[in-house]
């Protein structure tokens, strides 16, 4: 297996959803891949569309409600030209995924056994005794200490963290080339985010797998993410490996997420406030630099008009050339763009 190869290639996608008759974009023209064994992270604010371009690359849209263009690629097939069956084959199968709240994730009337059974028996012909090890050994590998005791409960009698593993066993019972985790941990407190997230590393290793990780939370990308995709307003806006978006954050809005998150050294500080909102669906700028509005002491002749992404190291991207220069108001300099 050529494990540096891209199995998960995102081209020029966009999401719209009909708001009162008429098409909006969630997403815009949207291009990434996926390795196989990586944790590709995908930050931003909340609205940024993270969740829609996962649940895009899942299929969970109406097609009635939601227009979609671009292409999927996932190991040489286009997901986007999948119907509902052809969607099945994949769910759960060679594309796993973790939302954020286990306990609607999970049925409340269901044995944990016979839930992370289900997925094994739409998608493989082993037989019971098989299943029943299977089970064993995942729930073993998402660290649950006692498998025998937990494949018999049901969720109410298990904790957030231990639901939440098992929603990853479900997501990995047939050994997904994608896990897509939206959220895994907010629900949960610091130190169960923590084991979570050493569980997910231990997946992706073990099973080769890429993931997909959707956090508002820079301090679990910190944390877990070999490469960061920074989304605003739809759009990513920078993208790169962990070590170049934390240690030479370029765009604009990096910088300014990077800067309003608690850390030792700013703790005394008061944080840095983004000002203003991410845009509306209906009122976002149909071009020009979808950022603009939230630096306005940045002039108009430092953003583009039609803003690209730019390549600023090997893959280090930033999109729009506002970064060059880019200083926030108290420091000193100021844009000389
Ligand atoms: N079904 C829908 N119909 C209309 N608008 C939608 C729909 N789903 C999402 N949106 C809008 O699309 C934008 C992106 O939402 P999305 O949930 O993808 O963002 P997000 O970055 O995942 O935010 P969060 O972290 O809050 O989930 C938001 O403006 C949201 O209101």
């Amino acid at each position: 297996m050529d494990t540096a190869a891209n199995f998960l290639t995102i081209k020029d996608v966009s999401t719209a959803f009909k708001i009162n008759g008429q098409f909006y974009d969630a997403i815009s023209h949207v291009n990434l891949q996926v390795h196989h064994d990586e944790i590709l992270a995908i930050v931003g604010e909340s609205g940024c569309g993270k969740s829609t371009l996962a649940t895009t690359i899942m299929g969970l849209h109406d097609a009635a409600e939601t227009k979609i263009t671009g292409e999927i690629d996932f190991e040489g097939t286009d997901l986007l030209q999948l119907d509902e069956d052809g969607y099945n084959q994949y769910r759960g199968d060679k594309i796993g995924m973790i939302f954020q709240d286990p306990l609607s994730a999970l049925n409340p009337l269901k044995r944990i056994e016979d839930q992370i059974s289900e997925v094994m028996d739409y998608h493989t012909d082993l037989s019971k005794d098989a299943k029943h090890a299977r089970v064993l050994e995942l729930l073993d590998q998402v660290g649950i200490v006692n498998p025998q005791r937990t494949a018999r409960q049901f969720p109410h009698e298990l904790s957030g963290g231990m639901r939440q593993r098992v929603i990853i066993a479900i997501a990995i019972a047939c050994k997904p080339d994608l896990i897509i985790a939206d959220e895994p941990t907010t629900a949960l407190d610091v130190t169960i985010q923590a084991q979570i997230l050493d569980v997910l590393r231990d997946i992706q290793k073990e099973n080769h797998a890429g993931i997909i990780l959707i956090t508002h939370d820079l301090g679990v990308v910190a944390e877990t993410a070999d490469r960061v995709a920074v989304m605003y307003a739809g759009q990513i806006v920078e993208l790169g490996s962990a070590e170049q978006v934390f240690n030479t954050p370029e765009h604009p809005y990096t910088r300014s997420l990077l800067r309003s998150m608690p850390q030792r050294e700013n703790e005394n500080d008061d944080l840095y406030v983004i000002k203003g909102n991410v845009p509306s669906l209906q009122k976002m700028p149909s071009q020009g630099d979808r950022f603009a509005p939230r630096i306005p002491w940045v002039p108009a002749s430092a953003h583009e008009e039609h803003p690209s992404m730019h390549e600023v190291a090997p893959g280090h991207e930033v999109r729009c050339t506002c970064y060059k220069n880019f200083q926030f108001p108290d420091q000193q300099g100021g844009v000389t763009a």
